[in-house]
């Protein structure tokens, strides 16, 4: 059979140690043996199913994820799994849920901006599921420019009580996730009016819904925004709309690390920065940053199994046709893409790294590091989510027409990754504040004050100096060339870490070999993409240009053989990556056909619908033939 052949033959052919390589992709050997474990108690379980996602209704769709995520609590705790088994479960149950804004967004907010005895308070709640919460911040007028909000908490010295309150329509919150039809309450960000003065956007802890009997409590209104792109995709989660009628709540339910309103109505600052507000927004990026390496990594597999089962044209003298791997075209979109998943591999790794270590500067009160991190957080994000949904897209195209078919996996698979674009900060937003930082970098660059960490760089590039005199002229004017500035540091952080990956002791018979590959066609596929910005700046010469173009031939034939180890390595299961073609037996044409058989329109041979519309258009045409 084409499929099994080909595959169980071109993993013969691997040249170093796939499970080795699994090691690596995971972290650790413990890290492994949790996902491997994990991933299949859900492959293993009925209740996470997800062949049907994309085909019930969205009613039918969101009782199914509630009803998943109520299996998944249930398993954590009976199973008594770790806060690390919970979150690779929640991972490989492969579903975005209410959960998610709980676990990854409110807990994290409380943590981050709540005091002592506002965790104390409120954790312990949230730990046990006791109350869930979701991150209330976007308003129908507002995303983006966050000190834009309209929402307002005005304190009332009468009652000691906040008053939230949604003066217009625009400050209606807008796109929260599990706010829509789940959450009891929320981080609502709104503006601190005291003695109507305005003090900026906090955070506030508010009940949302009553805990008896899930109504909304009085003065709130709720509800889910409507279907989002795609079939199945995004639309488990219910992304809602809030509305605020003058609602009161306790003074201590605003978040005061950074800044406390005492009894009196007086605003006393704390000694951390105002911007520990959007630390929630750091924490995220830094996720999504991880998650970008998994969904691209998914895409890839599928589409490099894919094209060794797949023949098109070029018989050969034993009368097959060849792999569409083999042709120079598929390499050349391919192979790009799977550098790319080990490299944001690679820099999420070493961001989640310098997450932690900002975080424990943060507890001893040392804030230096904390505008690099919000400038890699967020430069990273960008670059990583866009590559990654683009070459979602490109694996979609790379598997023809059958990529197409929600049984390929590739479309839920975009529709479900390509708002990351745009979530927790807009792309090209967060490259204008990554801009900004470098700008701020190079200005002080005569002042004797070096640069450090991943801007170290620029105190060896002296024309930087002009540089920072030209966007002088005007940030706003310069903004597009900025993008791309900001771009072009965030590849160096990306390529500069894969290199530094492979300064560790890599174990493994030729382990280490097929990661060298590997990053030297991340380095040089950049390079190639931007070559007109590197010869025309005379980084390179038109010779090294060309030189460049045949090493990237040249290790794109190094790779080939190892293509399907280095996606086996990524050690997913058939139900996480829920796609025909990407079956790991290569069984691809049965199943497809077979799959095709259980869409609900064959479960009659005629349509419905036939008697009504087709046959009265086939009839008249059998008059019209007679006239
Ligand atoms: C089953 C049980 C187990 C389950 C486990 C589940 C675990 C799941 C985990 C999943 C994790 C997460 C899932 C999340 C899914 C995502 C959902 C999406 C959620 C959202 O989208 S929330 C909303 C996000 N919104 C945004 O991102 C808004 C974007 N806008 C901004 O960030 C800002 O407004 C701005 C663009 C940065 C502009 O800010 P501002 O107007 O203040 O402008 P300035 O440019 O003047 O900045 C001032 C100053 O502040 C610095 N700065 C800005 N941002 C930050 C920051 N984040 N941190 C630190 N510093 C910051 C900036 O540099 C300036 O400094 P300077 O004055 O130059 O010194
Ligand atoms: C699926 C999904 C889930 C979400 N979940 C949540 C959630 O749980 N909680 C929450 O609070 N929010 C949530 N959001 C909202 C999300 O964070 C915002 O949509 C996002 O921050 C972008 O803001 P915006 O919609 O205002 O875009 P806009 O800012 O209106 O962007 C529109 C266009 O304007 C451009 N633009 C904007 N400002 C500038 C500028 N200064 N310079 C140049 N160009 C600019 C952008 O690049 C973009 O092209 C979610 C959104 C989505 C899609």
């Amino acid at each position: 059979m084409a499929g099994f052949d080909d595959l169980a033959s071109e993993r013969s052919k691997a040249q170093f140690d796939v499970e080795e390589m699994k090691v690596i992709w995971a972290g650790s050997r413990h890290t492994l043996e949790v996902s491997d474990r994990i991933s299949r108690l859900v492959a293993n379980d009925p209740v996470f199913r997800k062949d049907t996602r994309t085909m019930l209704s969205r009613k039918d769709l969101f009782k199914n994820t509630l009803r998943k995520a109520a299996h998944a609590w249930k398993r954590i705790i009976e199973l008594r799994l770790s806060e690390e088994e919970a979150a690779e479960l929640r991972f490989y149950v492969d579903e975005p849920a209410f959960m998610d804004l709980h676990w990854g967004m409110f807990i994290p907010t409380i943590k981050g901006q709540g005091t002592e005895e506002q965790q104390q308070k409120w954790l312990p709640l949230a730990y046990k599921m006791k109350i869930i919460g979701c991150y209330a911040q976007t308003e129908l007028g507002h995303g983006s420019n966050v000190q834009g909000l309209e929402t307002t908490a005005t304190f009332d010295p009468q009652t000691d009580e906040f008053i939230i309150h949604s003066p217009t329509l625009t400050s209606s919150k807008w796109w929260p996730g599990g706010l829509g039809k789940v959450s009891t309450h929320a981080v609502v960000y709104g503006r601190l009016i005291i003695d109507s003065k305005d003090y900026g956007v906090n955070g506030f802890i508010v009940q949302l819904r009553s805990l008896d009997d899930h109504l909304p409590l009085p003065g709130i209104t709720i509800g889910d925004i409507g279907m989002k792109f795609g079939s199945g995709a995004y639309n488990t989660m219910d992304n809602g709309v809030l509305r605020f009628d003058h609602v009161r709540i306790p003074r201590d339910q605003m978040l005061m690390r950074v800044s406390q309103v005492t009894r009196e109505g007086k605003l006393v600052q704390s000694n951390v920065p105002w911007q520990l507000v959007y630390g929630t927004m750091v924490y995220v990026r830094q996720k999504i940053v991880s998650d970008a390496s998994c969904a691209l990594s998914r895409a890839v597999c599928i589409a490099t199994r894919y094209s060794a089962v797949r023949r098109q044209f070029g018989l050969q003298s034993n009368g097959i046709e060849t792999q569409v791997i083999d042709y120079k075209t598929q390499q050349s979109r391919l192979f790009p893409l799977l550098a790319s998943a080990y490299a944001f591999r690679f820099v999420g790794e070493w961001l989640k790294w310098l997450y932690m270590d900002v975080n424990q500067r943060l507890q001893a009160s040392d804030f230096s590091t904390l505008p690099e991190a919000h400038a890699c957080t967020a430069g990273l994000k960008s670059l990583t989510t866009s590559a990654t949904a683009d070459g979602i897209e490109e694996c979609r195209k790379l598997c023809g027409g059958h990529g197409y078919l929600c049984s390929s996996g590739l479309p839920e698979l975009f529709a479900v990754y390509i708002p990351a674009c745009t979530y927790e900060g807009d792309n090209i937003v967060l490259l204008l504040q990554v801009a900004r930082f470098l700008i701020k970098t190079v200005s002080q660059l005569g002042s004797g004050k070096e640069p450090v960490g991943t801007t170290v760089y620029m105190g060896r590039v002296e024309q930087l100096m002009q540089c920072h005199c030209a966007v002088q002229k005007g940030f706003l004017e310069l903004s597009a060339d900025l993008v791309q500035a900001a771009v072009a540091h965030c590849q160096l952080i990306v390529v500069s870490k894969f290199i530094e990956k492979l300064q560790q002791d890599i174990p493994g018979k030729g382990v280490k070999g097929q990661l060298e590959a590997l990053c030297n066609i991340y380095a040089l596929f950049i390079l190639h993409k931007h070559l007109g910005d590197f010869l025309s700046t005379g980084c390179i010469t038109p010779k090294q240009a060309s030189l460049a173009n045949a090493q990237l031939r040249s290790l794109y034939s190094q790779v080939r053989p190892n293509a399907i180890a280095l996606v086996d390595a990524f050690n997913y299961t058939d139900h996480y990556l829920s796609s025909v073609l990407g079956r790991y037996d290569g069984n691809v044409y049965p199943k497809l056909y077979e799959e095709a058989w259980k869409d609900p329109l064959n479960d009659s041979v005629v349509p419905d619908g036939y008697q009504e519309y087709i046959q009265p258009i086939l009839k008249q045409q059998l008059r019209n033939a007679r006239l």
